[in-house]
């Protein structure tokens, strides 16, 4: 397993039995309109790490993004394997990098 997939075992464990210190349980307690709430902040501190050009925190700001994702996808009942195996597909179906239009057929 790598960490994302580890990541989201974890969280997936949190969601099974909820312990009072978690913080993901407190996500999920709260439910889906204050983790799609944190996934807007998240989103804005990626941004405003990436224009100050802060790689240190830029790195911070992916990585709470990227958690913040993973519960929103335990939340939803999706898994981490359903977008690996979409970006699998994606990689399969695509003959050059960041061509937009075959992005767009897929
Ligand atoms: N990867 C993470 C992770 N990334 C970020 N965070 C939390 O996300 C929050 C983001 O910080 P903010 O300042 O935006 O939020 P806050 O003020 O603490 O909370 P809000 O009041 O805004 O909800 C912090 O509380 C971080 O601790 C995480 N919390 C847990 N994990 C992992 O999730 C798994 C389960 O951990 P627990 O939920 O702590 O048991 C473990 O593998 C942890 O390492």
């Amino acid at each position: 397993m790598n960490v994302l997939q580890e990541l989201f075992a974890d969280i997936l464990e949190r969601k099974q039995n909820p312990s009072a210190e978690s913080y993901t349980n407190y996500l999920f307690t709260k439910g889906e309109d204050k983790i799609l709430k944190k996934i807007g902040e998240e989103t804005t501190e990626v941004v405003i790490a990436a224009k100050n050009n802060d790689k240190d925190e830029l790195i911070y700001e992916v990585a709470d993004l990227a958690y913040h994702c993973l519960v929103l996808l335990a939340e939803k009942g999706l898994t981490v394997a359903d977008v690996e195996k979409e970006l699998e597909r994606r990689r399969g179906k695509l003959s050059k990098v960041g061509d937009r239009k075959e992005i767009e057929n897929l």
